[in-house]
């Protein structure tokens, strides 16, 4: 089929790249020019595994091109996706500027049927007002389905080639079927639901997830005061196939471009029908106050941050991926500099996107890699849970540090990795490991 992709980010170049790979011919449009002409010079904008190695492939092969014409993308196309940003306002909700932009954009162009997707994350009744935009600027007949996307960054590439299953939101049968022929190579879980479902199913998917994440974080804080192990904890509950494991590790928190926006998002879309979402509004609270967590541990190891050295590893939101939005990092960082704490940070990736986005960058000592930014620390954070970061000789790190204290924010050193070495380290729910035990109560023996 004939596919256009209008907004080449994380979703839509990842997607545009996975149908050409499936033998769809594609374009990927971005208002963005210089996003294009970079993909036209063979630079890939944005880091995600595998991606780079897919475009030239499928380029080359002639099934993708990049531009930012949409007049010959939108007539070319039988299928357009909505695949632009839908970015938080100051409230929580969902900014559509973008979304009505596109229509209005591909309405304009249309020179006879196409099927409009919706791959954006976009409250409830948005498919409805794209609609009404198309209906009063082009003659030509449509349908808008709600198609959404349910990737992970860092994972894109694989989730995109093998969803766990794909939402199609629609009334109309053939459209349906059209929709079901196009992803039927990608998955054979294909679930035909109407337009407002569809559109529901990607908010409460992802304000689910965030709370199975702020539910074992608190687990976690509590783990911390009466001597459990979160993680024995998160494994022994996994076992039960209504919980299931996934998404109950412990941390500093959920960050990133969708869960935070979209669990306000989801608040908001609540509120605005007069439901107060208490859960949810707790699942944002808990996890804001997570980051502190890190904070917290720093003090009662340091007492008074002002003038210590610490050393920062990960300032990405998770793994293999550049992106920076919402990351923990970020507020962390933030929050060591006001107590006059001395900041040195490291990531292997994300580093130059923080940059451009941290109000404080000039200062902050940016090291060149891991080691570097531990040597000479009073403590070592660890925000991001990347590979390189697990695989360090902890002897020979803790040699470089002033003062051998490590707060481990995302679990990732074992019992056996800690005990060979003199480190006072923290993680988070796992309170004997490492020896000190910082908040253990008295309280927590039973008379
Ligand atoms: N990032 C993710 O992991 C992810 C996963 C699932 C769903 N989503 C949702 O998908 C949507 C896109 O997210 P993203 O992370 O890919 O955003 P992004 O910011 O990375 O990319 C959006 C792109 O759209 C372009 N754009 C905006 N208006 C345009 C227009 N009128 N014409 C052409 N291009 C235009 C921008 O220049 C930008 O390159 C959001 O609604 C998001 O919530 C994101
Ligand atoms: O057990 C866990 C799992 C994740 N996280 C954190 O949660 C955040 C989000 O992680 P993840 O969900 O893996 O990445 P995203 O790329 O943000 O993907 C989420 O958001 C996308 C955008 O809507 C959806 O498409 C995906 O299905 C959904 O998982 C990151 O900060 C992780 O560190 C935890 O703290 N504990």
């Amino acid at each position: 089929m004939n596919l256009t992709f209008i907004g080449t980010g994380y979703v839509g170049l990842v997607s545009g790249v996975c149908f050409s790979e499936i033998g769809n011919q594609v374009t990927c449009v971005d208002s963005n020019q210089d996003k294009i002409k970079q993909l036209n010079r063979g630079h890939v904008p944005i880091y995600e595994p595998g991606l780079k190695e897919l475009i030239q492939k499928n380029q080359s092969q002639g099934r993708l091109k990049f531009t930012s014409r949409l007049s010959e993308a939108v007539q070319e196309a039988d299928i357009i996706f909505i695949c632009v940003g839908t970015p938080p306002l100051a409230s929580g909700e969902a900014d559509l500027t973008y979304i009505k932009q596109a229509a209005q954009d591909i309405a304009l162009e249309m020179n006879g049927y196409k099927i409009i997707v919706t791959k954006s994350t976009v409250p409830v009744g948005t498919n409805d007002l794209i609609s009404s935009i198309m209906q009063q600027l082009s003659q030509h007949p449509f349908d808008v389905v709600s198609t959404p996307e349910f990737l992970r960054e860092g994972t894109a590439v694989q989730d995109t080639l093998h969803p766990d299953r794909v939402i199609i939101g629609t009334e109309d049968e053939r459209v349906a079927a059209k929709m079901a022929e196009l992803h039927r190579p990608l998955s054979s879980n294909i679930m035909i639901t109407d337009i407002r479902s569809a559109e529901m199913i990607k908010y409460a998917s992802n304000a689910f997830l965030a709370t199975k994440i702020s539910f074992i974080n608190e687990i976690a804080n509590i783990c911390e005061k009466v001597g459990a192990d979160v993680t024995e904890v998160a494994a022994g509950m996994g076992q039960d196939r209504r919980i299931g494991s996934s998404f109950l590790q412990a941390g500093i928190g959920y960050g990133g471009s969708c869960f935070p926006k979209d669990t306000d998002a989801l608040i908001q879309i609540a509120g605005n029908v007069d439901y107060e979402f208490k859960l949810l509004k707790s699942v944002v609270e808990v996890n804001k106050d997570q980051r502190f967590n890190v904070i917290a541990k720093l003090k009662h190891c340091l007492g008074d941050l002002k003038d210590k050295q610490i050393g920062i590893w990960g300032l990405a939101f998770k793994p293999n991926t550049d992106d920076v939005r919402e990351t923990p990092a970020m507020e962390i960082m933030e929050e060591l500099l006001q107590e006059g704490a001395i900041v040195k940070a490291y990531d292997p990736i994300a580093a130059d996107n923080f940059r451009k986005s941290f109000r404080h960058e000039d200062l902050v000592i940016w090291s060149p890699d891991a080691k570097a930014a531990a040597a000479e620390c009073d403590a070592l954070c660890l925000l991001t849970d990347w590979a390189e970061f697990q695989d360090q000789d902890l002897k020979e790190l803790q040699q470089l540090m002033k003062q051998p204290i490590l707060i481990d924010g995302r679990n990732v050193y074992s019992r056996e990795q800690v005990s060979q070495t003199d480190f006072q380290y923290y993680s988070i729910g796992r309170p004997d490991i490492g020896g000190l035990y910082p908040y253990k109560e008295e309280s927590m023996m039973l008379s």
